[in-house]
């Protein structure tokens, strides 16, 4: 929008052609399934004298069906008007109007989160293109851990030849690990010397990590370990002939952790810096970033501000997303770990209905989004203490007209203040608070970026989506899971954290009427309830037709049947669909395999013990669990990835239902085949069915290949085999009981 010239700061366009082709297909799909529900229930209107299939199975599959509907027509809130947006930074007022950030990195274990990449992520965010005054860079270090404490410090020694070295040629990447990693070549001697040096120093840096860390050995020593520690912030000072070189503000942060006191994992390490830092800077935004999610692009904080400079959007405005993108991603992908519909077509779906959903890293939220609502002038002292706990520095924060005490570190006030941040990270400071129950990041859930996000769209906020162009950068890149046990990892705690929402008092459907449109709920729900919601069709129609089939039991009409056309349409046209999107967002035919596949992977494997996790945790049977996503993968592991090869080598608890059900589909489609072939069966009324397994197993060849080839590296080992197969007999012999 204007300021100080009348040319707008960003423009957001839908595509008017894609849009008409969505809702064409929304209608022609929706009616499709009308017919197939007229059929499915005048059969159970059916004289049971005359039908010939018996009615649990029939329950089952068409029970599925509703499911599958169900969760399709939520997610056509996505497709209905997406808009993409473009932004012109040149066009902000000057710096001097430029307002602080905070920026929150948080890390928890050096063995899973390698130092030297957090540290990476660090220095890219000290170097962002923004006024140095202006930038406060926080770590939040959850493990306590002393050599990240120390590689921090390092860290900033480094960092007086970074930032003048990237300012002062441009740099475009600012990431020294990537920056490094690329040969330069230029005429400039100038610039080619201060690069040998630059690189020098990264290389030293680098050691000296190195070595620490091989001394440290991260290890609980039981007097400070990971999970009971007091609190430790530090800011960390230059030597004082460095304090020429202008630096960001750079704090460290560990908050105290007792095993009394339960600690909400990534949501309770946030509050505790929203608190430290209200009172060290108290900026109005803050960027939070995981700590392997580097700045790519140095001038997202100036992209994100043409929002928040916007006056027409900026009151309502609570935060700019950018898309989560990963530096690993190969070309081929087999298990999609781009996670491609959520930022090409969920999160544009959402933009143009209200909002995208926040994703835990790579936004610029205000602050007041998070702490204090509206803070009103008449509140009492008390009602604020009973929110926000007994600091009285904090509370002060809040006030708008707050002037925070200039922050150096030899000042009384500064020392004042240090003190009172510790006990702001103080373990018992949430005690009888609101903190996580209405303030800060909220507990609810463990995907407490969704969670916090929806409530935070129900109060009224709204939130804005910029995804890079194809001649932008993507603004921040992270390292993505690219082998399946830590896929399928972290799909647990997604799916549990997304159904621990669903089934809470938060569940979109219920808690959201009407403080935001249906159209934006249905996405909502439908992200919160696609684990659940896809894991229990899955199961089903990986076993109950293919059983059927086997026993000649028919489950679809016969191939005449007007109706059999029906249902052909339904699954190819959503098929085609998906066809559609996936070379709409310019990905070849490959990778619309690879989603399917993967969709169906992870719908009977770690959704469904995410949705069972969620669930148990609802009859308190299970306590709530993080596990730190793995950011180093074996160079076998990725070589797999690179050759686009299925990596078997993972938990049991993930490769033992993928076989048995591959296992059960092949036996019951040889034996259904041959029934017909032999025994003068009715072929026509098994096709649907032969043709559903037929198409499971098809897309999941691979891991029949994995069970089969037995000199290949990411093989099934054959005691899971052999397990599957006494599974598949039990299956098998349930069912010819059953049907
Ligand atoms: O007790 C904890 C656990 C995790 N983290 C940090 O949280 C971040 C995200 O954890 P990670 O293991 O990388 O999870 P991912 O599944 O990769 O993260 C996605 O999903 C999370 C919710 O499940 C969001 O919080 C993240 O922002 C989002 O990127 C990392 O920087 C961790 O260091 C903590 O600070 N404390
Ligand atoms: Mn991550």
């Amino acid at each position: 929008m204007a300021t100080s010239s009348s040319l707008p700061l960003h423009l957001s366009h839908g595509n008017k052609l894609t849009t008409f082709i969505n809702r064409s297909h929304a209608v022609l799909h929706s009616i499709a399934i009308a017919f197939l529900i007229h059929y499915r229930v005048s059969l159970f209107f059916q004289d049971h004298q005359t039908r010939t299939t018996p009615i649990a199975p029939l329950v089952f599959v068409f029970a599925s069906e509703l499911l599958l509907s169900f969760i399709w027509f939520l997610g056509r809130a996505y497709v209905w008007s997406p808009v993409y947006r473009t932004v012109f930074p040149e066009r902000l007022p000057s710096d001097e109007k430029l307002p602080a950030i905070d920026v929150f990195i948080c890390t928890t274990d050096p063995n899973k989160e390698p130092t030297i990449g957090v540290m990476n992520t660090l220095l890219s965010a000290m170097a962002l293109d923004y006024p140095l005054d202006k930038l406060r860079v926080y770590l939040s270090d959850d493990g306590g851990y002393a050599i990240t404490l120390y590689a921090m410090r390092e860290a900033r020694r480094f960092a007086m030849f970074w930032l003048p070295f990237c300012r002062r040629f441009d740099i475009k990447t600012r990431c020294p690990e990537v920056y490094f990693s690329r040969t330069e070549d230029s005429k400039n001697s100038d610039f080619m010397d201060e690069r040998r040096k630059t690189k020098e120093q990264y290389e030293l840096f680098k050691e000296r990590v190195r070595r620490a860390g091989e001394e440290c050995k991260f290890k609980d020593n039981g007097v400070h370990s990971t999970s009971n520690h007091p609190s430790c912030i530090e800011v960390i000072e230059g030597l004082l002939e460095d304090q020429i070189i202008e630096m960001p503000l750079l704090v460290y942060v560990s908050r105290e952790k007792r095993t009394s006191h339960f600690h909400h994992f990534k949501a309770g390490a946030v509050n505790a810096l929203l608190r430290v830092s209200a009172v060290l800077s108290n900026s109005p935004y803050i960027l939070m970033l995981d700590c392997d999610m580097y700045c790519n692009d140095p001038t997202s904080a100036r992209q994100a501000m043409c929002f928040h400079f916007d006056p027409h959007m900026s009151p309502s405005l609570a935060f700019v997303q950018f898309p989560q993108a990963f530096h690993d991603i190969s070309k081929n992908d087999i298990y999609d770990s781009e996670v491609r519909s959520a930022y090409t077509i969920a999160w544009p779906g959402l933009d143009g209905l209200k909002g995208p959903a926040l994703s835990g890293t790579n936004f610029y939220i205000k602050r007041e989004a998070l702490c204090c609502h509206s803070i009103r002038k008449d509140i009492e002292l008390r009602e604020l203490k009973d929110s926000f706990g007994p600091s009285n520095e904090f509370i002060k924060s809040l006030r708008r007209d707050y002037n925070r005490p200039n922050f150096n570190d030899d000042g009384e006030d500064s020392n004042m203040l240090l003190e009172e941040a510790k006990v702001l990270a103080s373990s018992s400071y949430e005690d009888h608070t609101k903190w996580g129950k209405e303030v800060g990041f909220l507990y609810d859930a463990v995907a407490e970026d969704y969670l916090t996000g929806f409530v935070m769209q129900c109060k009224g906020w709204t939130s804005a989506y910029v995804a890079p162009s194809s001649t932008t950068k993507p603004p921040f890149l992270g390292t993505s899971t690219t082998n399946l046990n830590d896929l399928l990892t972290q799909g647990i705690r997604w799916g549990s954290g997304l159904v621990d929402v669903a089934i809470s008092r938060y569940s979109p459907l219920l808690y959201g009427p009407p403080r935001t449109s249906f159209l934006h709920l249905m996405g909502y729900a439908e992200l919160s309830l696609f684990p659940l919601l896809y894991c229990l069709p899955l199961w089903c129609f990986a076993t109950i037709p293919p059983l059927c089939l086997l026993n000649g039991i028919p489950l679809y009409p016969k191939v005449s049947d007007p109706y059999f056309s029906v249902f052909l349409f339904i699954f190819l046209s959503a098929l085609s669909k998906h066809l559609h999107e996936v070379l709409a967002t310019g990905r070849p035919i490959r990778k619309w395999i690879n989603e399917q596949r993967i969709w169906m992977i992870k719908s009977v494997t770690c959704h469904t013990y995410g949705s069972l996790d969620a669930i148990l945790k609802k009859f308190g049977l299970r306590e709530a669990s993080f596990l730190t996503t793995n950011k180093v993968a074996a160079d076998e592991q990725i070589e797999l990835y690179r050759e686009g090869k299925f990596d078997f080598r993972a938990s049991t608890i993930f490769i033992q239902p993928l076989a048995t059900i591959m296992l059960l589909n092949s036996t019951c489609v040889a034996g259904g085949v041959s029934r017909m072939m032999f025994m003068g069966g009715d072929w026509k009324k098994m096709l649907g069915q032969v043709l559903l397994s037929g198409y499971i197993i098809v897309m999941n060849y691979a891991v029949i290949e994995g069970m089969v080839m037995r000199n290949y590296k990411g093989r099934i080992p054959s005691h899971v085999c052999v397990l599957s197969i006494v599974l598949c007999l039990i299956f098998l012999s349930l069912g010819s009981l059953l049907f």
